[in-house]
């Protein structure tokens, strides 16, 4: 991660000269100065939400009324590396000379207003000036000015309120903070980052991509560019997915592209080669960021910050797990970022049920799915394996079963994976055998159950399979085959799963803790040949 962290702070260089006073804003130990003059509701100081008892909170709140009594002082803390006395933060209207009691009164208000909000949401926050959450979307045209159009395409989409992620992660991108955000799988964070990009930058201005988005996989970056044309609708967005081709052929300068979406390598392809020019983007989203931060993209991420020039862009990171070395990572290349946490973090959805079931050995796997599609076959159904060749291999043997499967891995044509993924969708595929390529981000509406066939190989990679279902409110149902072979490592999921309140057999949580974490083992090959006749 070192290397990773000295290559993403190697990424960030500026024209001295030009940004002379904007470096200064970047110098470590200094805080970012105060955004321009907020409107009412930004007002204010929040004070980071650790768990506690309502009363002591509330004493600490009034400690805190009385103490700031001539100053309105408040207190805060910045996970992102500002070193500026927390009781050397001043409210940007402390200088006013009316000092009255009413405004301060109605800004405790206001600040008591948010934290009963947060709580009731699970949101937790820490940084400066953190705007209070959303009660309504009616709010972004009522506090941010929306534009109605997006508010009628929230409401043709079925939104009638929003997530919690939302509530909270919206209002500060709007407040032009950086932000870091973790919530659960299916909470809704596309829309979180989508819909403050679709509020801030002008449409159809002709002069370059205005905000970039990036994922990790192609399928997610074409979901989110459906997503975001979808929230654009009626208004003039050229909304642009950087597909093969356009990375290879694409003429840049005479493109005209407001958002694009892309993942890593194909966008560090188009800057290297088609002289692409990102100094204008005004928002870069890191979406599965903890996936982005692990070595085998962070040149490529390292190349897109670099490119990113513009110093007063807005970065922000979102994922469903947040570990705590890409917080650390993440501080060296954000300024004063807010960090928003809905639930507790690294946490699965509450909404799966989870199981664990014991298979023995590689064939008992097969068995116990044959054994679990015979007794009752919920469709849709993601089965996922640790790899291409074995799913390849499990796809053979269902083949020969009456059941509607498909499969999809990095082997396939970009043409293969989607129309994988549309057959799942259209509900054509009931049964549809993955890889990880598929694992993060992917919406599909309504999965009934995920069987992890293969064990996953970090709580981060179970949390995020399992996440395919529970999605948008609705439950699911999630079931890990274990193995002798996997159950040293049955703890750090069973960690994940009694988290979200799953029973867990105790003594699978009196098992050692492992230092390693990745266990992706040689197994067997999959088939139901009798051994004798394998070869
Ligand atoms: N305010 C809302 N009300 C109802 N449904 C919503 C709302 N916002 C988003 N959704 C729906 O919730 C589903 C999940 O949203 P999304 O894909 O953004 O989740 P996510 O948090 O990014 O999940 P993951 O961590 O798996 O990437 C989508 O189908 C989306 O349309």
């Amino acid at each position: 991660m070192e290397k990773a962290s000295s290559l993403l702070f190697a990424g960030t260089h500026f024209d001295r000269k030009r940004f002379g006073s904007d470096i200064a804003r970047f110098k470590p130990k200094e805080p970012r100065p105060p955004p321009p003059p907020p409107p009412p509701e930004d007002a204010r100081k929040e004070e980071a939400e650790p768990p506690g008892s309502p009363e002591k909170k509330e004493k600490k709140r009034k400690r805190k009324d009385k103490s700031s009594a001539s100053a309105e002082i408040v207190e805060g803390f910045n996970v992102f590396g500002c070193s500026g006395s927390v009781s050397s933060v001043r409210n940007p209207r402390s200088g006013e000379a009316d000092g009255s009691n009413t405004h301060r009164k109605e800004l405790a208000r206001e600040i008591e207003r948010a934290s009963i909000l947060r709580k009731k949401h699970g949101i937790h926050i820490s940084g400066y000036n953190v705007p209070a959450p959303l009660e309504s979307f009616e709010e972004l045209s009522s506090r941010y000015g929306c534009k109605s159009k997006l508010l009628q395409n929230l409401s043709g989409l079925g939104f009638k309120e929003p997530t919690p992620i939302q509530r909270q992660a919206i209002p500060v991108l709007l407040s032009r903070q950086e932000c870091f955000a973790c919530a659960p799988t299916g909470s809704g964070k596309t829309l979180a980052f989508l819909s403050p990009i679709l509020m801030k930058i002008k449409p159809g201005t002709k002069d370059g991509v205005k905000a970039v988005i990036l994922c990790p996989t192609r399928e997610l970056a074409a979901q989110t560019t459906r997503e975001c044309k979808k929230l654009a609708k009626g208004r003039k967005f050229y909304i642009k997915l950087m597909t093969k081709d356009l990375s290879r052929s694409g003429d840049f300068e005479k493109m005209h592209c407001d958002i694009l979406v892309s993942t890593p390598l194909r966008l560090d392809f188009a800057l290297r080669k088609r002289k692409l020019n990102l100094s204008r983007v005004e928002y870069l989203v890191l979406d599965e960021s903890d996936k982005l931060f692990e070595l085998g993209f962070v040149e490529q991420i390292d190349s897109v910050v670099k490119a990113c020039s513009n110093p007063s862009i807005i970065r922000s990171l979102f994922s469903a797990t947040l570990p705590d070395s890409v917080e650390e990572l993440a501080r060296s290349i954000m300024h004063d970022a807010v960090r928003v946490i809905v639930g507790r973090k690294n946490s699965a959805s509450e909404l799966i049920k989870q199981k664990l079931i014991f298979a023995g050995s590689e064939k008992g796997k097969l068995l116990a799915l044959r054994q679990s599609f015979t007794e009752s076959l919920n469709p849709p159904v993601l089965v996922f394996v640790q790899s291409k060749e074995r799913a390849k291999e499990l796809y053979k043997e269902l083949a020969f079963d009456d059941i509607k499967a498909d499969v999809i891995h990095a082997d396939l044509t970009q043409q293969q994976r989607e129309d994988a993924v549309d057959n799942f969708r259209a509900g054509t595929t009931w049964v549809l055998i993955a890889t990880d390529v598929i694992s993060r981000g992917m919406d599909f509406k309504g999965i009934n159950c995920v069987i992890n066939y293969d064990f996953p190989e970090s709580a981060a990679a179970y949390i995020h399979r399992i996440g395919r279902s529970g999605r948008a409110g609705r439950t699911g149902e999630a079931i890990t085959f274990y193995t002798e072979e996997d159950k040293p490592f049955l703890r750090n999921i069973a960690n994940v799963m009694a988290a979200s309140g799953c029973e867990v057999p105790s003594w699978i949580m009196a098992l050692p803790k492992l230092k390693r974490k990745k266990h992706r083992p040689t197994r067997d090959s999959i088939s139901t040949l009798p051994e004798d006749n394998e070869e």
